[in-house]
């Protein structure tokens, strides 16, 4: 890649436009490169001194009659005569241009002299000039110092087409023929056939002509991420997409994309759109007309601003919609992942606490009451008898059982207290802030509530079930981890297990807390 140096030593500008080094070299070498005829090669090193005048322009006009023509009707039409005025000379007719709008009126014209224009050359410049329209409205409101500059690089974005044609004819018959290709995917056809676009090689040949720096460098920039930062460069980039949308076969739904484009710049409130569409129309037939080009029909904006405004709306609904059914995805994910997570902690015969979660939280607790100096009670539950339950009434029947005793517990547990299934017909039960005294009140609690509620009936038979219970206080022993507090109230419950069923121990204070159920 190479960086284009330009022939402007009145400014010390140079452009930060790159292209690849094989590109300059078929440029240089192409000998049917678009070339300017003398009076535009003058025009534009008068342009390119320190203070260039109206009468220098003027001079160097008039050495062309067919030119000079040209400028006075284009000064004397509806685009830049407001009063009825007309002018006579090439000097009253460029002051009323001023001087970027007549040496963008000189190259354009000198331009297309030179190459005749067939269909393509016809569709590029007609989006040129409606371009420069755009970029010309688009700069009085958000640039007004700069209007004639922008209105120049607008209507000379697309001139290295012209390089790019002259010089890779073959490519460019497949390319530039392609109607159905908008412009940004010509864009992107050009980087892959010739390593950048159509606007830097237009920088390039503008520099090669000698334009003043910053114009090629508008034209270099007039593709690209909208810069926001630059009104200038932004009315240019604009352009182009705007004169799309007026030449497209569907321009409400072209028109609507640019709409789109505009709402992120902030200046945009600035802009009617209305205004925008009428000024194109009125200003098109008189810089067509000096082009010798035909414009176009006539566009009805009024009916084009409903539609577009129209798909607008619908598009807006659209997307709620989808907004919506993505918000109502996201709560239903949402809602499947909490329950799978609930699922995940839950004993699925009892809904009570899992063992995994069980011992999950008791680790946590445990850690958690080391840390502050706190305490609490594990009470280690196990259904007596449960084997022959089994054997006498059916399976069906111990896990009715066992669900019903779920279910007590769930009723007889304080808030903050977890109650969870351990295995088989095994529970266990963490008081948090609980000593073994409270722990004994909450297990007889149970035990006395079993002896008066049938966990299950055998057609009317009430069917009881009694249970052995150890309990385990962190507070009074040297328990290391929650699994030997866990297991100090298992050996407990054994030890009630071993001298006959249905009662209660306490760890660590055995014979004297071993408490029967009828106690
Ligand atoms: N219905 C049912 N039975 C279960 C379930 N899980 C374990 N059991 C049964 O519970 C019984 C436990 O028997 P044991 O460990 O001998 O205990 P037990 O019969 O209660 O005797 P003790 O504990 O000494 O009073 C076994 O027969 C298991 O099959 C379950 O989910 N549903």
């Amino acid at each position: 890649m190479r960086a284009i140096q330009t022939k402007d030593n009145s400014k010390d500008l140079v452009l930060s436009t790159e292209l690849p080094a094989f590109l300059i070299a078929d440029l240089v070498n192409c000998p049917t490169l678009p070339t300017l005829p003398s009076v535009a090669i003058n025009i534009l090193k008068i342009a390119r001194t320190e203070h260039p005048s109206v009468n220098e322009y003027a001079n160097a006009i008039e050495r062309d009659p067919a030119l000079t023509i040209r400028i006075i009707t284009l000064a004397n039409s509806a685009f830049f005569s407001r009063s009825h005025i007309k002018v006579h000379s090439c000097q009253e007719a460029t002051a009323r241009l001023g001087l970027d709008t007549t040496l963008a009126a000189v190259m354009s014209f000198s331009l297309l002299q030179s190459r005749g224009v067939d269909v393509h050359y016809q569709r590029v410049w007609m989006r040129s000039i409606i371009a420069s329209l755009a970029a010309r409205y688009l700069a009085t409101r958000l640039c007004p110092d700069m209007t004639g500059p922008v209105f120049t690089a607008a209507l000379l974005q697309d001139i290295g087409i012209m390089a790019l044609r002259a010089t890779y004819p073959k490519e460019s018959n497949n390319l530039y023929l392609e109607t159905a290709l908008s412009h940004r995917q010509l864009s992107e056809s050009e980087q892959r056939l010739f390593g950048c676009d159509h606007s830097q090689v237009g920088a390039w040949l503008a520099a090669k002509w000698g334009v003043p720096t910053p114009l090629a460098q508008r034209i270099g920039d007039s593709h690209g991420e909208y810069d926001i930062t630059t009104p200038d460069k932004m009315c240019v980039q604009l352009s182009g997409p705007i004169a799309d949308a007026w030449l497209s076969p569907h321009p409400a739904q072209a028109l609507m994309a640019v709409v789109r484009e505009f709402e992120t710049y902030q200046g945009a409130h600035a802009i009617s759109l209305r205004h925008l569409l009428e000024s194109i129309q009125e200003r098109l037939p008189a810089l067509a007309d000096m082009l010798q080009m035909t414009a176009p029909p006539l566009q009805n904006n009024e009916s084009l601003l409903a539609e577009a405004q129209q798909l607008l709306f619908q598009q807006t609904l659209q997307l709620r919609a989808r907004l919506d059914t993505h918000q109502a995805e996201l709560t239903s994910l949402r809602q499947r992942q909490d329950e799978l997570e609930e699922r995940s902690r839950t004993d699925m015969l009892t809904g009570l606490a899992n063992r995994s979660w069980l011992e999950e939280q008791m680790h946590k607790r445990f850690v958690l009451c080391q840390e502050q100096s706190r305490t609490m009670s594990v009470v280690f539950i196990d259904l007596d008898h449960f084997k022959k339950l089994n054997d006498q009434y059916g399976h069906q029947m111990g896990d009715n059982v066992l669900q019903k005793f779920g279910k007590t517990l769930q009723l007889l547990i304080r808030e903050g207290d977890l109650a969870g299934r351990w295995g088989g017909e095994e529970f266990l039960i963490v008081l948090p802030e609980e000593d073994a005294q409270a722990a004994k009140v909450f297990a007889k609690r149970i035990a006395e509530h079993l002896e008066i509620t049938p966990m299950a009936h055998d057609d009317q038979d009430p069917i009881h079930v009694s249970v052995s219970i150890g309990i385990a206080c962190l507070a009074d022993g040297g328990f290391g981890s929650a699994d030997e507090l866990v297991d100090a109230a298992d050996k407990s419950m054994y030890f009630i297990k071993h001298t006959g069923r249905g009662g209660i121990a306490v760890y660590g204070d055995r014979g004297a807390s071993v408490t029967p159920m009828n106690d």
